[in-house]
């Protein structure tokens, strides 16, 4: 599904901008990368695209729908988020974790119970395959689970419901680079045998120009980049990561008073 983001912006409470002007269509199956330096917006767009952050301004449309109150219960069930500390309950099996990910669509009694249906088992293990994972990694609990096992469990649960929209926010960034490099093909591969449209926020440029078939840059709240990876060149690296010690012209507040 296309994913529109309309002029967005975003004001927290406390006065500061994470998001200004934002105005990028993802179209359906297009793996976007959003690039940018710690604070500069990712996450807060990211969110922004389920509900769970609702924007100042303008608005995010999944396939021309407006996300909104109204639209987020069956949206919700259509995208899935996968997490950077993998977002799992830690003393729960592999297979409850992955389970988790088609709770909102089974009767509240099956979940209480844990007594699921057969296809619904036949999807955990095939998906757990498609990871890379076997049935001793369902049994165990996910804290008995190394970082990249850990991912490729949250890969499994965010694929359970076939979204068509998956929201990745720093998915490999709390792995080392090689572990990180098979997560993320995992995740495209997957997302491109169902058509998905992924919308992945990263640090690494290198992983950016590897996986990316778009690359949207922000800095300071705004897109400084759009393009294919091809298309980013030394001046944009050195924009998308410029130091952000020219912001906000105030006076300083001394720390008495912001405390
Ligand atoms: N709940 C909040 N209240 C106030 N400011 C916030 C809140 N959440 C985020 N911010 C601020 O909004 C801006 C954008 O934050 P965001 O988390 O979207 O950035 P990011 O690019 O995802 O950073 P990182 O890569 O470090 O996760 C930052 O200045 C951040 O401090």
């Amino acid at each position: 599904m296309e994913i529109q983001f309309r002029n967005i912006g975003k004001v927290w409470p406390d006065g500061t901008t994470a998001l200004r002007e934002v105005d990028l269509t993802v179209p359906a199956g297009q793996f976007c990368v959003l690039l940018g330096h710690s604070g500069a917006g990712k996450s807060t767009l990211l969110r922004c695209v389920n509900g769970l952050e609702v924007p100042t301004s303008g608005q995010v449309r999944i396939d021309g729908q407006p996300v909104g109150k109204t639209s987020l219960p069956a949206l919700r069930r259509r995208i899935a988020m996968v997490h950077q500390h993998f977002g799992l309950v830690p003393r729960a099996s592999g297979a409850a974790n992955v389970m988790a990910g088609a709770v909102s669509v089974l009767p509240l009694w099956r979940v209480l119970t844990g007594v699921y249906p057969a296809a619904t088992k036949r999807k955990v293990c095939d998906l757990l395959k498609a990871v890379g994972l076997d049935e001793a990694h369902l049994r165990r609990r996910a804290e008995q689970l190394s970082g990249g096992q850990q991912q490729r469990l949250g890969l499994a649960r965010a694929f359970m419901l076939d979204p068509v929209v998956i929201l990745a926010d720093e998915p490999v960034a709390s792995l080392d680079p090689a572990l990180g490099r098979e997560v993320l093909e995992l995740l495209k591969a997957q997302a491109r045998e169902r058509g998905a449209t992924v919308l992945c926020s990263l640090h690494q440029l290198d992983l950016a120009r590897a996986f990316a078939d778009r690359i949207v840059a922000l800095h300071r709240g705004r897109v400084i980049f759009d393009g294919p990876p091809e298309a980013l060149n030394a001046r944009d690296v050195a924009a998308i990561y410029a130091r952000d010690d020219t912001a906000e012209p105030h006076a300083p507040v001394p720390l008495r008073e912001a405390v």
